[in-house]
């Protein structure tokens, strides 16, 4: 199906479909630990998390012997992907395959029934025409790379049964891969998410991580003009993207304090004007630690997601 039709068919007032964000970025980028906060708010009742890596067409051992890695379209069902989404977009439900990060292997699928939200993180969900037109909202998470192989390293030493060389090797085995086929995605995205020290601040190794957001104008982003004036720690500047058009970038540094967070998560939350209050729970980091640069990010996708909702066409 052309990915005209995608957009044609879920623009049709024939029904309830979901809302669906993708989060693209390369492995360890932190888009699990951005979905996980998000579907805890909302509730597993309303929000489906899809990860398409699922989709990875080789397990770990048959990997070993091909001329790619994870990161290449031809080692991942991309057809069979941009099927699901498709579906999902449409709210029909799908029989996911599963690949278990544990043990490296493909095994039983699961059925995946799309609720009001989905979300769909991965390596490659902004790859194709036809997976992007199946997205209200997208996403790319753009670490510094030494930060990504620093998380990287962790994860996979304490969760994924690596030992550091091994994930290190694999990073350099990656590389070209990960500049043909996943960073291309950054230019595909709504917003694009950098938590890392931001340039000219001095900010010490240790200290906690400071968010950038482009905001581009490819959907519309709450008023925040106000919501920063006055604030030590979030600034809002216009720069120039890199197609050379204006962009809005959002600041948050990593050391703003509580009661400044909380002000502007608030404010944020006012502009959807709905009746429930400010969720609690945003910000979790995988170790048990908050961060407020994260929590605030959460909540402008999920502003995004809420007011999303709120056009699309009843049943
Ligand atoms: N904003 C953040 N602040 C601090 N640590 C983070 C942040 N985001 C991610 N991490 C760390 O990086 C690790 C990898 O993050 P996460 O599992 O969310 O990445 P991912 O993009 O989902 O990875 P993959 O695609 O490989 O499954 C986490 O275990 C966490 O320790
Ligand atoms: O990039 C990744 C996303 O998590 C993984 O490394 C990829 O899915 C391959 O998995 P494995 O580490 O089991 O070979």
């Amino acid at each position: 199906m052309p990915h005209r039709i995608v957009h044609m068919l879920r623009a049709r007032d024939t029904g309830r479909r979901p809302v669906m964000l993708a989060i693209a970025g390369d492995s360890a980028a932190g888009k699990t630990t951005l979905t996980r906060g998000l579907v805890e708010c909302l509730g597993e009742d309303r929000m489906t998390a899809v990860c398409v890596d699922d989709y990875h067409r080789y397990d770990r051992e048959e990997r070993r012997n091909k001329p790619f890695t994870a990161l290449h379209p031809d080692c991942n069902h991309i057809e069979v992907m941009e099927q699901h989404l498709q579906l999902l977009a449409m709210g029909e439900p799908i029989l996911k395959p599963v690949y278990d990060h544990g043990s490296g292997r493909l095994v039983r699928p699961e059925l995946v029934e799309p609720r009001d939200f989905v979300i769909v993180e991965g390596l490659l969900p902004l790859y194709s025409k036809m997976a992007r037109a199946c997205f209200d909202i997208t996403v790319y998470l753009d670490p510094p790379e030494e930060q990504r192989h620093a998380w990287k390293v962790r994860r996979d030493t304490t969760r994924r049964g690596y030992t550091a060389e091994q994930v290190r090797e694999e990073l350099r085995r990656r590389e070209l891969e990960s500049a043909a086929f996943i960073r291309p995605q950054r230019r595909h995205a709504d917003i694009v998410v950098r938590f890392g020290p931001l340039a000219g601040r001095d900010e010490p190794p240790g200290a906690p991580l400071s968010a950038e957001l482009l905001l581009r104008p490819t959907i519309d982003h709450p008023e925040l003009d106000e919501v920063v004036r006055g604030a030590d720690a979030l600034h809002l500047r216009l720069l120039r993207d890199t197609d050379g058009r204006p962009v809005d970038s959002l600041h948050v540094h990593g050391d703003v304090s509580p009661e400044e967070a909380e002000i502007v998560k608030k404010a944020v939350w006012e502009r959807l004007d709905v009746d429930t209050p400010l969720p609690g729970g945003l910000g979790g980091l995988a170790d048990g630690d908050r961060s407020d640069p994260v929590a605030i990010t959460q909540l402008l996708l999920l502003y995004h997601l809420i007011n999303a909702d709120r056009v699309r066409p009843a049943s």
